[in-house]
């Protein structure tokens, strides 16, 4: 059994325009989450009750297989790393040394020379001050430090917010070394499909502060499929879960699927030749959860 890095019991939490919760989520140790859904859904709330910047209303959180009454202790808030959607001001006046010197200070785990590697790779300039730092500059800075600290959880609110697509890739690169490493949890919200594609083990759905489901990734783009058939629309009755399907012409079918194993056995069967087959995008896939066809495999 795999340990838990985060999980939620029942946790709701009241925002001004939207209840997000109940949420119930365990999230194994040494994974990457992506934290799905369209904005204001809740994402952000989520990553920030588990730095207890905020507070759920109701339900607990455990870290590590543990909850706390309050707050959470030291020891383990100095394991924990979150690079927010909006950096803070606090360090504006500091340049990215003077601030990495106070983050090196707080975390037991600082990687100086990992901290040095990831400012020279993602160039960040030294000499200038955080508040003078261009959008994608400070956030590479934000990245660079979270992954010196070498936390066991790592948070992450769009975290290529501002990155140009060469910097992406290397972000993308960096994340998968610290995978290999297997020490990390990373939890990331994101709006970016090739990040999700890339990076993610699991794909959690959040929709209208409503958790949907957790699914392992890999699954979930492998099982939904767009088929065309040479038939006419009674072949739907023998099709294993097909969600939409239409008579394009008089002797065309099209169908979507979430189960294209089962699909092309039961094609395969019947000794219908598909016309053409294609995957469905993550993001279409995603707009048919939202709209209520549920993954096989979801947690
Ligand atoms: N500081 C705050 N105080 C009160 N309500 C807030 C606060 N921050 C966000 N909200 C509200 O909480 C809800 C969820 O917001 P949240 O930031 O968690 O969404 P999100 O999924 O991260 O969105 P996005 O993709 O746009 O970043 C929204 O209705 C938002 O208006």
């Amino acid at each position: 059994m795999e340990l838990s890095a985060v999980r939620f019991r029942n946790v709701k939490k009241h925002r001004k325009r939207l209840d997000v919760g109940p949420i119930h989520l365990n999230i194994p140790e040494g994974y990457i989450v992506a934290l799905v859904g369209q904005n204001g859904s809740g994402k952000s709330t989520l990553l920030n009750m588990l730095i207890q910047t905020i507070y759920p209303d109701e339900g607990s959180i455990e870290w590590f297989g543990q909850s706390f009454e309050q707050e959470i202790p030291m020891s383990l808030r100095q394991q924990i790393a979150y690079v927010p959607e909006l950096p803070s001001t606090e360090e504006y006046f500091l340049t990215p040394d003077e601030a990495a010197a106070f983050r090196a200070h707080w975390y037991p785990n600082w990687d100086a020379e990992r901290y040095e590697e990831m400012m020279q790779r993602f160039e960040v300039p030294r000499d200038s001050k955080l508040r003078k730092m261009s959008k994608g500059e400070r956030r590479k800075y934000e990245i660079a430090v979270s992954l010196a600290a070498r936390p066991r959880l790592l948070l992450l609110d769009e975290p290529s917010s501002g990155f140009d697509p060469f910097s992406w890739k290397k972000l993308i690169g960096e994340l998968r070394e610290v995978m290999k490493e297997g020490q990390t949890t990373i939890i990331m919200a994101t709006h970016i499909v090739d990040e999700i594609k890339r990076l993610a083990d699991y794909v959690v759905l959040i929709h209208r502060g409503q958790m949907l489901g957790m699914v392992e990734k890999d699954s979930l783009i492998d099982s939904w499929k767009e088929i065309w058939l040479n038939a006419d629309s009674s072949v739907i009755e023998e099709l294993p879960d097909v969600l939409q399907w239409d008579q394009e012409t008089p002797s065309t079918v099209r169908v979507i699927t979430s189960d294209a194993q089962r699909m092309e056995q039961v094609m395969k069967d019947s000794g219908w030749i598909p016309l053409k087959m294609r995957s469905l995008e993550l993001d279409e896939i995603l707009e048919l959860w939202i709209e209520g066809h549920m993954p096989n495999g979801v947690y």
